[in-house]
């Protein structure tokens, strides 16, 4: 069903034989035509579907922090592309395996003493997933119950639907007792003394408007759920006295997750996203992707159209003395961290 147009993707002229027209015409291809092939380590994935409801479920699986390696981001492409395939699925939830972290953004240890063949196949592949995830014609819901910083946001941004777990002293996460969690999200970047590309500066802009993102981009701010609630960068939060969950639900869930996560049908968050994921599954899937394209398919456009450049400004940027000092500052600290838990 999906068009093999990898190629079209790794080449920034894809777009080029799209006009006008074709957009108006409430065209799925569009979105079929983002696509890729990448064949990937599935593991970093786990993904199943609940055809009678039209849901998947795509959980990414790198331990410890689900950072963005090369390898995780083609799985996530070739997983996407693989439930792409399926007519009965309308939606999917992007969950992690992780119950504190959905994903920690890149993997930082790609950005340190690069491999120079390595490094733009890594940049292209983070590419390859935003424009998987935000031109899919599959509704995705991110079911965020941990951290998502910097690219981890992205991911989220991508998404049709955001919800965050609100923490708390006590709640549950995956459905057992454990001590309070408080998750963040936001493009931390300048954190670590770089700057979010200006195609993940502009999908903050587009989620949040642009003068917090102005803001939140220079500062690098993280934000807790309440505040990522009030700025729109997520759509909902969950908390235990927010939210009921209903035992169809969990059936539900159930026979949607993979074993080795089967157990956060208990995850309020989970059981939110997944009620948001019928929703979306019950809309007539060409008027949900027209209203897509509406709102998507100039920026992702442009955003393939100037994807060289793209590349080539972060190879060199990345390999610039001071950048790599304050990427190894920053990974020292991070170590040091999680040594003294
Ligand atoms: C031109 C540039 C473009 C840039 C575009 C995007 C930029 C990025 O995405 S850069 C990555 C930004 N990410 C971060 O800043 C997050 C860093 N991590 C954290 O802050 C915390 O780990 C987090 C809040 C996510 C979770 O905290 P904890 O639950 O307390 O876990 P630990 O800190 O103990 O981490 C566990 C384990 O994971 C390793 N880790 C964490 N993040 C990363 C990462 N991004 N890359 C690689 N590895 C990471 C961490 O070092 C720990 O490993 P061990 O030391 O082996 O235990």
């Amino acid at each position: 069903m999906a068009a093999p147009l990898l190629s079209s993707l790794c080449c920034r002229h894809s777009l080029r034989h799209c006009s006008p027209r074709r957009f108006a015409r409430n065209d799925l291809s569009f979105f079929r035509s983002l696509s890729t092939s990448i064949s990937s380590e599935k593991s970093l994935v786990l993904s199943h579907v609940n055809e009678d409801a039209g849901v998947a479920i795509l959980a990414m699986n790198r331990p410890p922090a689900n950072s963005l390696s090369l390898e995780l981001n083609e799985a996530i492409c070739t997983s996407l592309k693989e439930i792409d395939t399926n007519p009965k699925i309308q939606s999917v939830i992007l969950a992690s395996t992780n119950p504190t972290i959905f994903s920690a953004g890149l993997d930082v240890t790609e950005l340190i003493s690069p491999d120079d063949q390595r490094l733009p196949k890594f940049w292209n592949s983070l590419q390859q997933v935003y424009i998987d995830l935000y031109g899919s014609r599959l509704a995705i819901i991110a079911a965020i119950q941990g951290h998502a910083p910097a690219a981890g946001c992205m991911l989220a941004m991508a998404c049709d639907y955001r919800i965050m777990y609100g923490g708390g002293e006590g709640s549950t996460v995956d459905g057992r007792k454990r001590k309070s969690h408080i998750p963040t999200i936001g493009l931390n970047e300048t954190q670590l003394g770089i700057a979010a590309p200006p195609w993940m500066g502009q999908l903050l802009v587009r989620t949040i408007g642009f003068r917090p993102a102005e803001r939140a981009l220079a500062l690098g701010t993280l934000f807790p759920p309440m505040e990522a609630l009030i700025e729109g960068l997520v759509d909902d939060v969950i908390t235990e006295e927010s939210f009921s969950p209903s035992a169809d639900t969990i059936h539900a869930l159930e026979k949607l997750l993979p074993d080795p996560i089967r157990n956060q049908a208990l995850s309020l968050v989970m059981q939110k996203a997944f009620q948001e994921a019928e929703l979306y599954a019950k809309i007539s899937p060409q008027a949900r992707v027209a209203s897509k394209l509406v709102t998507r398919s100039e920026s992702l456009k442009d955003m393939i159209a100037s994807r060289e450049a793209d590349t080539e400004y972060f190879c060199s940027f990345i390999c610039q003395d001071t950048v790599q000092k304050n990427l190894k500052k920053y990974v020292e600290a991070l170590k040091k961290k999680s040594k003294s838990k």
